[in-house]
């Protein structure tokens, strides 16, 4: 068993293969990929290119054909299913929770499976329902049918959560939400991770859900082949081919918008731009935290008619989010410019 108690475990698919009987072409061809422990992965890919089904041989609801999956250095494939898969969370879309089974229940069955006491199981659910932002005395005695779907989205990461597993699976886990409870979703979860540091892969259609969660992304071809493997920014910055750069679409700029804090441009008070630093200068414009990105910026700017916005009591200007767009110089210091090839994608949330 590879080590259970640690946050996050590498992963290392090796010539996964997958060949469904009666079909020509292999669901899944020789796929070679290296998960650094505590990182997130975006499978991204068109439909039908397979990702379900790596997925699927990764916690052995499917079994490959041929090739190596290594979780911790340990070989999965050794392993019995079913104990595998007490250790590896899986959240999918469709939720999959029990309707007849209360909140509580539902979490706890992993934790019940694997012989915790009633004690520690409940509170372990009270602690991961508070984890998730649902108050464990109001949900706890609930059944599903009487939560919204973003609460029972929630309620489907807590219980992969449940057994504290070094790896998770994660299917199109908020393809079914509006994208305004998507987006919370997203931002809670990347919230959680950030303190968890589990090994996730995760799968979705969406390049923009890739480019926001993914620590790396792997774009993949038909047959689940790697078309590019790469962190967000490098992909944004430096598409393999045409293939991966009709993926990313041609709102490109706005999806770099969105991996850069808007902190960037107002910690940047010397180069003699109208970037401001007393009160007085950002008085009466919309504020945003630093935390926000150029994106969320320019949306404010659009929301308040304004060019020039207040982040953390500087002045941020129009100018200033298009120079840094293309690179020029105003509004960032030479280091900053430097590095608007190598963002820091992970701070950037
Ligand atoms: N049980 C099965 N028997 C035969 N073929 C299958 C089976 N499951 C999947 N396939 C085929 O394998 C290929 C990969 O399917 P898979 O569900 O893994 O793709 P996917 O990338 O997850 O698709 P989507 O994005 O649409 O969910 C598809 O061509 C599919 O038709």
């Amino acid at each position: 068993m590879f080590d259970t108690t640690s946050s996050g475990a590498r992963i290392e698919l090796d010539g996964l293969t997958k060949r469904y009987p009666g079909q020509a072409d292999p669901a899944v061809d020789n796929v070679t990929l290296d998960i650094p422990a505590g990182e997130l992965v975006v499978l991204v890919g068109p439909s039908g290119c397979g990702k379900t089904t790596t997925m699927k041989m990764i916690n052995r609801l499917i079994e490959p054909t041929s090739g190596a999956i290594r979780i911790g250095g340990t070989d999965v494939l050794a392993m019995r299913p079913d104990e595998l898969r007490r250790h590896i969370g899986y959240v999918i879309q469709q939720i999959g929770l029990f309707p007849h089974l209360t909140i509580a229940e539902n979490v706890g069955l992993v934790p019940g499976l694997l012989k915790w006491s009633k004690d520690k199981i409940a509170r372990r659910v009270d602690e991961l329902l508070d984890l998730v932002g649902l108050d464990p005395a109001a949900f706890r005695g609930r059944f599903p049918r009487q939560l919204s779907g973003g609460q029972q989205q929630r309620i489907g990461v807590a219980r992969a959560l449940a057994a504290d597993p070094p790896v998770m699976l994660m299917d199109e886990p908020f393809g079914a939400t509006d994208p305004i409870t998507r987006e919370r979703l997203q931002n809670e979860f990347l919230r959680l991770q950030r303190e968890l540091k589990k090994t996730i892969i995760f799968v979705t259609h969406d390049f923009e859900e890739a480019i926001k969660l993914g620590d790396r992304i792997a774009v993949l071809r038909e047959s689940s082949r790697i078309a590019q493997y790469d962190t967000p920014a490098r992909i944004l910055a430096a598409p393999a081919d045409d293939y991966v750069a009709g993926f990313i679409g041609t709102d490109a700029t706005l999806k770099r918008l969105a991996l850069i804090p808007v902190s960037l441009l107002s910690r940047s008070t010397s180069t003699g731009t109208t970037t401001g630093t007393s009160a007085a200068a950002t008085d009466g414009l919309p504020q945003i935290a630093g935390s926000a990105t150029l994106r969320q910026a320019l949306d404010a700017m659009v929301a308040h008619g304004r060019q020039e916005i207040a982040v953390d009591g500087k002045v941020v200007t129009f100018a200033q989010i298009c120079a840094s767009v293309t690179g020029e110089q105003a509004g960032l210091t030479g280091e900053q410019a430097g590095a608007a090839g190598e963002w820091p994608v992970s701070g950037v949330r």
